[in-house]
Parts: C-alpha cells; sequence; structure tokens
C-alpha cells in the first residue's frame, strides 16, 4: 500500500545581521555555576516588528534566551544586537546594561511599584528620560487609553485585577519607547478565560504597535494565536523555527512532535523518498506494508519513525487493503468517542475516534485492522 502526504519542509530563511528593529543572536551559549549548558550555540534572527514566540517544555532555556537578551543574564559566548545596537559581544567583551538596550520587559508577576498610583506607575519612565508637565501627562492617558485601562489612573496596583495589572505593566513598558518588547509568561497567572481574550487583544496591540515582540510561553495555543513565527526550543538548541502553522501541524524533528501532542511513534524504513514523499516500511513488526510520507530528509535506505496523533488513526473492517494489522489491547469510550490501544508488533498504536465511526465490533483481544490517515502523518 502507498499512500502521500505533503512534506513538512519549512521556507524559513535567515535574514542578515544587520537589524534595524529586529534582534540578532548568534552563538549564544550559556552554562550556570553547575556547568551543564542551558543555551547551546543558538542563533536565530528576529525580523523588525515581528511577534515571535520561544515556546518548549519546562526547562528547556526559553526564559534564560530571553534574560540573556534583556541584560539580566550574561553567555559565556557569542553575540546579539538590538535594533542597531550590539548588546553583547563576549569576544570583545561588550556587555551593554539591560537598562541601555532599549528594550521594553513585561514579566509573570505584575511588578508593578505598589505604592504609587497606575498613573505613576506608567509615568516613571517618561520621567526618567525627562519628559515633563502637560506632555508626560498626555502620554500616559494615550498609553492607558491604547492598552485599556484608562479609568484606573487614580487608583493603586491592589487594587486593579491581575489583567489590569498586566495591561499597566505593558502600558509601563511601551513608555520606554521600546525598540522591542520581551514578554515571559505575560498571562500565565491570568484565569484561563481571561489568558484567552489578553491572547487575542495582545495580538491585535501587536499589529498596531508593529514592535518587534518576543513572548516566551509554553502553552502552544497561546502561541498558535499570538506568533507570526514560533521557534521551538529543546535542551538549550532552537530546534525549529516556522510559522505556527508549519511548526505545531507539521513538526520537522520528533520533539517538536511529542511536544505538540503527537501520540504514535512507528519505527520504520525509509526505503525511498522522492519530491517530498517517502516510501516506508513498518520495522517493528511482521508487516510489509509500505506507505508514503512526508520526509524533511530525504534520506534513502534509513530507519527514522513514522509519527501520527491518535485522531490519525481508526480501527476499519478486517478485510480492509490499506490496513496495519495487530491485537487490540484496550478499547475505552469516553463521552462520544472511543479510545483503544492496539499492539502492532512489538509497538502500541494509539487510535482516538468519534463512536460513530467505529464500524466493526471489537473488543480486547481480537485481531484488528488500524488505518493511518497519511496526510496527517510524518515521518522524522
Ligand atoms: N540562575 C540559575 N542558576 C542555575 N540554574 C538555572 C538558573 N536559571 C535557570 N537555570 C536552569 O536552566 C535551565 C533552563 O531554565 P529556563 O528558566 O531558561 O527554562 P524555561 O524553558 O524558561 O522553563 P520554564 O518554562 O519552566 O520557565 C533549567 O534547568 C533551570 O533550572
Amino acid at each position: 500500500m502507498t499512500i502521500t502526504v505533503p512534506t513538512n519542509t519549512s521556507d524559513d530563511k535567515r535574514i542578515p545581521v544587520s537589524c534595524e528593529g529586529g534582534i540578532e543572536v548568534a552563538g549564544v551559549s550559556k552554562s550556570f555555576t553547575n556547568g551543564i549548558p542551558v543555551l547551546r550555540d543558538v542563533s536565530l534572527s528576529i525580523r523588525p516588528g515581528e511577534l515571535i514566540c520561544f515556546l518548549g517544555p519546562s526547562g528547556c532555556g526559553k526564559t534564560t534566551l530571553l534574560r540573556t537578551i534583556a541584560g539580566l543574564d550574561v553567555p559565556d559566548a557569542g553575540k546579539i544586537v538590538v535594533g542597531k545596537q550590539l548588546v553583547v559581544d563576549r569576544e570583545s567583551r561588550i556587555m551593554v546594561p539591560p537598562e541601555k538596550r532599549g528594550l521594553g520587559m513585561v514579566f509573570q508577576h505584575y511588578a508593578l511599584w505598589p505604592h504609587m498610583t497606575i498613573e505613576q506607575n506608567i509615568a516613571y519612565p517618561l520621567k526618567e528620560r525627562g519628559v515633563r508637565g502637560e506632555d508626560r501627562r498626555q502620554r500616559v492617558k494615550d498609553l492607558a487609553e491604547f492598552v485599556g485601562v484608562d479609568a484606573t489612573l487614580s487608583r493603586s496596583p491592589a487594587q486593579l485585577s491581575g489583567g489590569q495589572q498586566q495591561r499597566v505593566a505593558l502600558a509601563r513598558a511601551l513608555a520606554s519607547e521600546p525598540t522591542a518588547l520581551l514578554l515571559d509568561e505575560p498571562l500565565s497567572n491570568l484565569d484561563a478565560a481571561l489568558r484567552v481574550r489578553l491572547r487575542r487583544e495582545l495580538r491585535a496591540l501587536h499589529n498596531r504597535m508593529g514592535l518587534t515582540t518576543i513572548l516566551v510561553t509554553h502553552d502552544q495555543e497561546e502561541a498558535a494565536v499570538m506568533a507570526d513565527r514560533i521557534a521551538m526550543l529543546h535542551e538549550g538548541v532552537i530546534s525549529e523555527i516556522g510559522t505556527p502553522d508549519e511548526v505545531l501541524e507539521r513538526p520537522q524533528v520528533r520533539s517538536t512532535a511529542e511536544f505538540v501532542g503527537f501520540e504514535n511513534f512507528l519505527d520504520v524504513n525509509i526505503i525511498r523518498s522522492r519530491n517530498k514523499t517517502a516510501v516506508v516500511r513498518l520495522t517493528d513488526s511482521d508487516l510489509t506494508t509500505e506507505f508514503t510520507v512526508g520526509n524533511p530528509h530525504g534520506n534513502d535506505n534509513k530507519n527514522g519513525v513514522l509519527a501520527f496523533r491518535a485522531s490519525g488513526a481508526r480501527l476499519m473492517p478486517q478485510n480492509d487493503q490499506d490496513a496495519l494489522f495487530g491485537e487490540l489491547t484496550s478499547l475505552v469510550q469516553i463521552r462520544h468517542a472511543i479510545e483503544a490501544e492496539v499492539a502492532v508488533g512489538g509497538s502500541k498504536v494509539l487510535i482516538r475516534q468519534p463512536l460513530e465511526l467505529l464500524d466493526v465490533a471489537v473488543r480486547p483481544g481480537d485481531r484488528v485492522a488500524v488505518r493511518i490517515d497519511p496526510s496527517r502523518s510524518l515521518v522524522f
């Protein structure tokens, strides 16, 4: 059997090092005192005006990379350019302090000055920059209106909700007219409904500002809604970078597929790959069935992995010609869907499908057929 699915190659292009308004990271490495590398030779071009998300599991180095760009952590090696300014060059011992990098920052914890009113909080960076009198008042009013907290100016931070406080933090970050905005999980302290609303609001604000923005998150939904591009981090390296659709739907590497929720990974032999498709044979089974799936590597006669989601496989009638065969080891009904586990050779295949699409009466112990949707499968 052959099945053809689209390729998952990315058309991401690197931009030149000069980056008016963008951010360029080149060869950045960082270890903390225990000597374990947290960032390994990270290079990345953030385009002027884009909103890029650093996405990845806990501990992969997202915050450290952001803090290194901000100047809060010092890298062991590498260069960083923010806008037109070289802010880090370890070889030339250039290390511009955080407050001189022209960056606005918003963190998970709102970090507003509790003894100041909202107006004073937003005004603070303006005051530091010597903006005075009516000019300053007008700027604060405009910024507060822009983020939607203009009715709260005379209150103290403690009198505001979490969402309002985060808007104030954003207004304060914008008051310094930064070259770029760095946001470290700014929504993760908010309740789920507010988080969903603020994602869209923040994205809309970004569209109006066009300010280069980095958002650190471990929430793929947040990245999907907000990002122009996603940089996936895995164990201190950028494992891939692309649009939300590319990274979340057609990941290039297994670690991303695992992070975004692909449940099934079957060992295969890539027999040949041509024109962004590949013919593969399952190795961990006595089957000689062939698949044709998207293959970013183009390796013939190499071992690989066929990945697909549980929702990308279905239980089929036994006489199905395009199926794998195995033993049903568990079958559970969850509301209007079933979840089944099938042992195919030495591998397990997890299947999730709507109950009404189950055309066969089966129970654990039965020999069953499994069809994998090629348009939702990938080979790594
Ligand atoms: N100041 C520090 N001293 C020692 N180790 C640190 C320090 N800061 C971070 N680390 C370690 O570096 C690794 C990466 O941390 P980092 O906070 O960058 O990860 P992250 O991807 O942002 O994770 P999370 O989503 O949990 O915040 C972790 O193993 C962490 O324990």
